[in-house]
């Protein structure tokens, strides 16, 4: 037992601590968004559950409809000088929840690329669930270690044909600062690798270990989570390097279909998270996505997806057969509306043009921190247990 005050210390928006309280506030908070329905006797398999869009999909399906389910993710326990990731104290929050709710839920934290994994998860389906109705995929990882040959692959944030440069928010000391970044030409290679790493290879690699132990119950369904975005990020996101580990995902679901499997790609709209507060121009791009239209919370949307999953609610595809929860983003009129405000975005009116007080205290949350009727002054459990 280890109980001491946590402050945000790091560099950027990256923290070297998480708050335990501020991380289990969060998950209360998340699941206090979300109506009850009439329980659907269903089990889920979430991947990446911890965090962002995965974390939000696991509560939503719990408190809306009493979905039982393993979450895996790849989460740091605390050590004798810095607390747990942030993941770690949300997973146990979210396992707390499940319990109260009377739910049957297992989080595993392991590295879900490793076919180690995929035994020990496929063990526990088979034991505690009897079979999987829904696969969500829902990973954001910078490398992924192939099993079959050992090797490594590291995913890029690189532009593609042509060099370019963004308009991006930084902060100084809290104060926002508007910067341009460079963005670099990805070589093929480091293409394949981004493919490798964020495209569908995984995900498709779940769905039939899954088959070969027959745990797909019949009407299965599966969905994987992509982003197109607006044209103001595109030449770093859909265009990029990872705009091509999106279109393979989207691919892997149209070639999983063709194979009799129910699978779709959800695109989700911007949100932040751990993921995405690392590309450049995203920052700049949802403070004012937030100060012009609002943003949909990924709660808010993960209900619209198991509305649509359970068949309580019409699929809303679009012609690709992806399911689009990004329609409030990519609205014209929203589109124009950035575009303008990005453009006048200078050093000087930044903080008037885009929600950057908002923005800089959504990343801090990402870490427990800035949460309403949080005590920051007095002492907290750092050393909480797996559950
Ligand atoms: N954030 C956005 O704006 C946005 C928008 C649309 C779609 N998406 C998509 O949603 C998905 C999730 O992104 P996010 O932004 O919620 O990310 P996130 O960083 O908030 O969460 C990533 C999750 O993946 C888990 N994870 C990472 N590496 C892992 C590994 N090796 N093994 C097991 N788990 C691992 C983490 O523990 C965490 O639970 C991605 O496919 C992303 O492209 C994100």
């Amino acid at each position: 037992m280890t109980q001491r005050v946590v402050k945000p210390v790091g560099r950027g928006f990256l923290f070297l601590d998480s708050h335990p309280a501020g991380c289990a506030r969060i998950v209360r908070n998340m699941a206090g968004q979300v109506e009850q329905r009439t329980p659907e006797r269903c089990t889920a398999l979430v991947i990446g559950s911890s965090s962002g869009y995965g974390l939000a999909t696991t509560i939503a399906g719990l408190a809306r409809y009493g979905i039982d389910g393993i979450g895996v993710c790849f989460e740091k326990a605390a050590t004798a000088r810095r607390t747990a990731t942030a993941g770690w104290y949300r997973t146990a929050e979210t396992a707390a929840l499940a319990a109260e709710l009377g739910r049957s839920w297992s989080f595993v934290n392991a590295d879900a690329f490793a076919d180690t994994t995929k035994d020990e998860v496929l063990d526990l389906v088979a034991e505690q669930l009897g079979g999987i109705d829904h696969l969500i995929y829902s990973v954001a990882a910078p490398r992924r270690v192939d099993p079959r040959n050992g090797e490594t692959y590291q995913s890029a944030l690189k532009a593609i044909g042509a060099a370019h440069t963004t308009k991006s928010l930084a902060f100084d000391d809290g104060a926002p600062v508007l910067q341009n970044i460079g963005i670099e030409v990805a070589t093929e290679d480091e293409i394949a690798q981004t493919v490798k790493v964020m495209g569908g290879e995984d995900w498709a690699r779940w769905i039939t270990a899954l088959q070969d132990r027959d745990l797909l119950k019949p009407g299965f369904n599966t969905v994987a989570l992509t982003y197109i975005g607006s044209e103001l990020t595109g030449p770093l996101y859909r265009q990029g390097s990872i705009g091509a580990a999106k279109a393979d995902l989207e691919q892997t679901a149209l070639k999983l279909a063709k194979d009799g499997v129910t699978a779709m790609t959800s695109v989700n709209g911007a949100a932040v998270t751990q993921a995405s507060s690392a590309i450049p121009g995203i920052g700049l791009y949802v403070s004012i996505l937030h100060k012009l239209a609002g943003l949909q919370t990924p709660v808010e949307q993960s209900i619209a997806l198991w509305d649509q999953l359970t068949g309580e609610a019409p699929l809303d595809l679009d012609d690709e057969g992806r399911i689009r929860l990004d329609r409030w983003e990519l609205n014209d009129d929203v589109q124009s509306a950035i575009r303008t405000q990005w453009q006048s975005a200078s050093a000087t009116n930044i903080a008037e043009v885009a929600d950057t007080a908002w923005f800089f205290s959504e990343v801090r949350r990402l870490y427990g921190f800035d949460v309403p009727d949080v005590d920051y002054e007095a002492e907290t459990e750092v050393d909480v247990e797996w559950p």
